[in-house]
């Protein structure tokens, strides 16, 4: 099955960089299917207008409803289907979470929505939300510029778990936030060689012992958990007092 995955922009060149790597190489397995759309098309003015002051005020510039409604026309239909997913990054969207990139990845069409300026015309998303299912979501409590750097995030993190994609899936199994890892964070990894600049690997990972392994890995995991995501913490993950 190839997931269609399409970006409406003002910016499109943002999404050139999914012909590169793994992404790239997707596309060429058929796996995904990318298109990428200039907002402006579908503008009729000398100006190519997209935004507009707010009504009632307020500093910065709106976009327009007009050119998303018709764009939709056109890329998506003009009947309504459950299965297109509709993105809309925004800053006061929910969080978005590997969770959400797991169920996003056995949907057919995803349709990013890239807003600029100060944001869309919330009137965009509510004819969305009757058309598709739509999801709006932030990336972070940060404040981007606009939506097309966190499409990018969110397409990796999806596409990663397309069935076929990684040529090793167990290693997914094993990364930070994956339901393999309890929702733990992923413990700390070494490679050769065993010392470099007076740095060494941790004995018990040359030890050969498997058990004394995934113990020193799951105490790590822990460490990490408590140390740097106290909210990930729902319990005490049998932390020692
Ligand atoms: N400048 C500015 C400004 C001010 C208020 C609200 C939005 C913006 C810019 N902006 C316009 C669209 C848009 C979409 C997503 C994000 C976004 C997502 C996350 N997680 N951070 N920022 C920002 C976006």
């Amino acid at each position: 099955m190839t997931m269609r995955l399409d970006y409406l922009s003002i910016f499109p060149a943002y999404f050139d960089v999914l012909d590169i790597s793994l992404l790239g190489k997707a596309a060429v397995n058929g796996l995904v299917e990318v298109h990428a759309h200039d907002l402006r098309d579908w503008t009729h003015d000398r100006h190519r207008t997209v935004d507009d002051t707010p009504c009632g005020g307020g500093a910065g510039m709106v976009m327009k409803p007009d050119p998303w409604g018709e764009a939709f026309d056109e890329i998506i239909g003009t009947e309504p289907d459950s299965s297109v997913h509709v993105i809309f990054p925004s800053p006061s969207g929910a969080p978005f979470t590997q969770s959400a990139a797991q169920e996003l990845s056995s949907a057919v069409r995803i349709v990013f929505c890239c807003g600029r300026y100060e944001g869309i015309d919330h009137r965009v998303i509510d004819y969305a939300r009757s058309m598709w299912t739509v999801h709006e979501v932030s990336l972070g409590d940060y404040v981007l510029n606009g939506g097309e750097v966190a499409a990018l995030a969110i397409t990796e993190a999806v596409v990663r778990l397309v069935p076929g994609f990684m040529g090793n899936p167990e290693s997914l199994a094993e990364e930070s936030f994956s339901a393999g890892q309890d929702g733990l964070l992923e413990y700390p990894l070494f490679t050769r060689p065993v010392s470099w600049r007076g740095l060494d690997v941790p004995e018990v990972l040359m030890s050969g012992h498997h058990g004394r392994i995934a113990k020193w890995r799951r105490d790590e995991s822990v460490r990490l958990t408590c140390e740097r995501r106290p909210d990930l913490t729902d319990s005490d993950f049998g932390v020692p007092h």
